[in-house]
């Protein structure tokens, strides 16, 4: 086996690792309803995610063409993030193959790390209940450092590096959204798109350095990056 490219990969967690679309469909009905407005079908709820659980609570409003001042949608987004807490392992689930591709990495020595924009507490606190927590050597959200440094900023994956104590040559992120890619081309770091995931654009134009289909592909998919790189 030829020595893999990358000591560091990065995880996207909503609509990369895991499909979390069901658990934040229902909360997010759950604070619509409540708040006395309409709720989104449950299949286009994926198209809401990326930027954040305001920011997916701001975009239902929008599509009834409501805006809600900041102390509304501050209240209304604690309602959400309530009923998720409670909720946030019912339909959540890795994608296919997941765990064979987390597995794969762990035998060539890889650290592995989620940089989500979902908070960190929830990130956590799904993570635990779905009992991949331990495969991380951190879980940071978007907002553990503060307001503002959320992706498609790159200060997240900076505190990956830095944290994992690797540099960004030898790290890459995976994801779903241009949020992702955003982040992962200001941070330096080359970043894989999954088609699977919940695509703010189509897959091929997120910008990524490769799309893939299926877990199934990622490891050999980075090992060919990091060839194309070396
Ligand atoms: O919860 C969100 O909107 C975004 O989460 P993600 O960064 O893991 O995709
Ligand atoms: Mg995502």
């Amino acid at each position: 086996m030829t020595q893999f490219p990358f000591s560091l990969i990065g995880f996207d967690l909503d609509g990369t690792l895991l499909d979390t679309s069901g658990d934040l469909g229902v909360a997010l009905n759950h604070a619509l309803t409540q708040g006395g407005f309409a709720s989104v079908p449950m299949d286009q709820v994926r198209t809401l995610v990326g930027g954040g659980t305001k920011q997916m609570l701001a975009k239902a409003l929008a599509l009834d063409g409501v805006v809600l001042d900041a102390d509304a949608m501050t209240r209304l987004t604690q309602v959400l993030v309530s009923h998720y807490e409670a909720n946030i392992a019912v339909h959540s689930r890795l994608f296919p193959g997941g765990e064979a591709m987390l597995d794969a990495l762990d035998a060539r020595g890889v650290k592995m790390a989620v940089v989500t924009n979902k908070m960190e507490h929830l990130a956590v606190r799904l993570l635990d209940e779905i009992g991949l927590s331990h495969r991380f050597v951190t879980i940071i959200g978007g907002d553990t450092l503060g307001p503002g440094r959320a992706k498609p900023k790159p200060d997240l994956l900076q505190l990956m590096l830095e944290r994992a104590g690797v540099a960004a040559s030898r790290a890459a992120y995976v994801g779903d959204t241009t949020f992702d890619t955003g982040a992962a081309a200001a941070a330096g770091l080359p970043c894989v798109a999954v088609r699977f995931g919940f695509c703010d654009k189509p897959a091929d134009d997120l910008g990524a350095d490769r799309v893939i289909d299926h877990f199934d592909d990622l490891v050999d998919t980075l090992a060919d990056m990091g060839q194309i790189a070396a």
